[in-house]
């Protein structure tokens, strides 16, 4: 029951210090993120130092290429037994529906929707119409149809993808304590207000990670959930 939803993003290339982070807030995380910095810097090595600390690991790649070779680089991560694993639902239908295929069995493989980075205006500069909500709510049903476990959106949207996929496992970036947009996050909410509305794992970084004191940030969002 007191399942913390949290997931800290390891967003740094050094791996001492991010092991030393990871070490220092494990009891009040739920989890560890290893995206893309962590992941061209350390590669599998880097993965297995992480997940020796014992909580779930989610690898962060956001896969997004011929259904082929996705397929294929999630065949090459089964060794490290993700438990999570995320591509770009705009790599369409048929590239999801592999990589499902192709991913471990306890490995929830998740689909980006629109970067919680990005707003109208963005889309419209890359060529898509419309609303992020509309734009998260289209993605997240082709997720669904193409057989993922759930997606990766803002706390903008959880709530309305949540009425649309009641069983569903919903990935939300993009969050602050204070609830303000800083930075190049652009769609934010607050940690209890994602969780509130759906969210099934809460993904902080840098308001955790580049904390005077990250152990004390950690507690202060596991305190408000
Ligand atoms: O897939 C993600 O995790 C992700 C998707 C998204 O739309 N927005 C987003 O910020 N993320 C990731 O969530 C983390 C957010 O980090 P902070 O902004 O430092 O809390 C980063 O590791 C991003 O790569």
């Amino acid at each position: 029951m007191n399942h913390n939803p949290v997931f800290l993003a390891l967003d740094m290339p050094q791996l001492d210090a991010a092991t030393a982070l990871a070490k220092k807030v494990k009891g009040h995380v739920g989890g560890f993120k290893l995206g893309l910095e962590f992941f061209c810097a350390h590669g599998h090595h880097g993965v297995h130092e992480i997940a020796h600390l014992g909580l779930p690991i989610f690898l962060d790649l956001k896969l997004h290429d011929i259904p082929n070779t996705v397929a294929g680089a999630m065949h090459s991560l089964h060794v490290l037994e993700p438990s999570i694993v995320t591509v770009h639902a705009s790599g369409g239908r048929a590239m999801m529906e592999d990589a499902k295929a192709a991913a471990g069995e306890n490995t929830k493989v998740v689909a980006v929707t629109l970067l919680t980075s990005l707003d109208e205006r963005d889309m419209a500069r890359t060529g898509i119409d419309g609303s992020p909500h509309d734009q998260v709510m289209r993605l997240a049903e082709l997720a669904e149809s193409a057989g993922l476990d759930g997606i990766v959106c803002s706390g903008a949207e959880v709530g309305a993808v949540h009425k649309q996929w009641s069983d569903g496992y919903f990935v939300v970036p993009g969050l602050r304590p204070g609830g303000k947009a800083s930075g190049d996050q652009k769609r934010v909410v607050t940690p209890r207000q994602a969780r509130d509305d759906g969210a099934s794992v809460l993904v902080v970084g840098r308001p955790i990670s580049k904390a005077g004191d990250p152990v004390a940030a950690a507690r202060e969002i596991e305190a408000t959930l």
